[in-house]
């Protein structure tokens, strides 16, 4: 089974370095590169015993790449769309992305709202409750992330590999598989990454 994730947020969110530590597990500090246009990677992951390679695009945020991502939005079967807890700009454009997700992308396609550089807590401006209620008023998971010690991220494809694959093969006498609960089950809160 194969899927078509994209990363989507503005610019400097850390897209591409989330998508780094998912699959490299390694962390790219220091100077940030801009992405041009679109990139992607390729990882299995496991998931109750089935093999789901997800085929992950990376997508530059910055505005003037727009029209070229546009045209991959209609393949994409899940989206991230992520935000950085220490830019109020990045938060406040989540709703110009999920009314252009809602424009470009298949109607039934997976939505995960991410706030992530959750390392960064003496700089966080959005609080991790901002980030839950407005995922709550879209209907969709939202988990707080850090492409830099790993929270979450490993939870974040996961999750989305979970309901991909509950979707592809649903049953009638299947339970139904529930992506905002087995997430709120799952996830580490910024506050106890000692242990991570
Ligand atoms: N502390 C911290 N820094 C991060 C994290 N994720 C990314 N960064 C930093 O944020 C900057 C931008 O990260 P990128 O991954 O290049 O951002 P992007 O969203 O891909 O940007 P575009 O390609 O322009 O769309 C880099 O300097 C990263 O080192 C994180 O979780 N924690």
């Amino acid at each position: 089974m194969c899927c078509k994730v994209m990363l989507l947020g503005d610019s400097g969110v850390g897209k591409t370095c989330f998508l780094i530590r998912f699959k490299d597990g390694a962390f790219l500090s220091g100077a940030f590169i801009a992405t041009v246009g679109i990139d992607f990677r390729n990882k299995v992951v496991t998931v109750d015993g089935m093999r789901v390679k997800l085929q992950i695009w990376d997508t530059a945020g910055q505005e003037r790449f727009r029209s070229v991502t546009h045209a991959y939005y209609r393949d994409a079967q899940a989206l991230l769309l992520l935000y950085d807890i220490t830019s109020k700009s990045s938060f406040d454009s989540i709703r110009a992305w999920l009314t252009e997700i809602h424009e470009y992308a298949q109607r039934d396609v997976v939505i995960m709202l991410l706030g992530n550089k959750a390392d960064m807590s003496s700089e966080r401006v959005i609080r991790s409750e901002d980030g839950e209620t407005l995922a709550r008023e879209y209907g969709v998971p939202f988990l707080e992330t850090s492409a830099k010690t790993g929270m979450n991220v490993e939870l974040a494809f996961l999750a989305i590999a979970k309901e991909l694959k509950y979707r592809a093969g649903q049953q009638a006498n299947e339970p139904s598989f529930q992506i905002r609960d087995y997430v709120e089950s799952q996830k580490k809160r910024s506050s106890c990454c000692s242990f991570m």
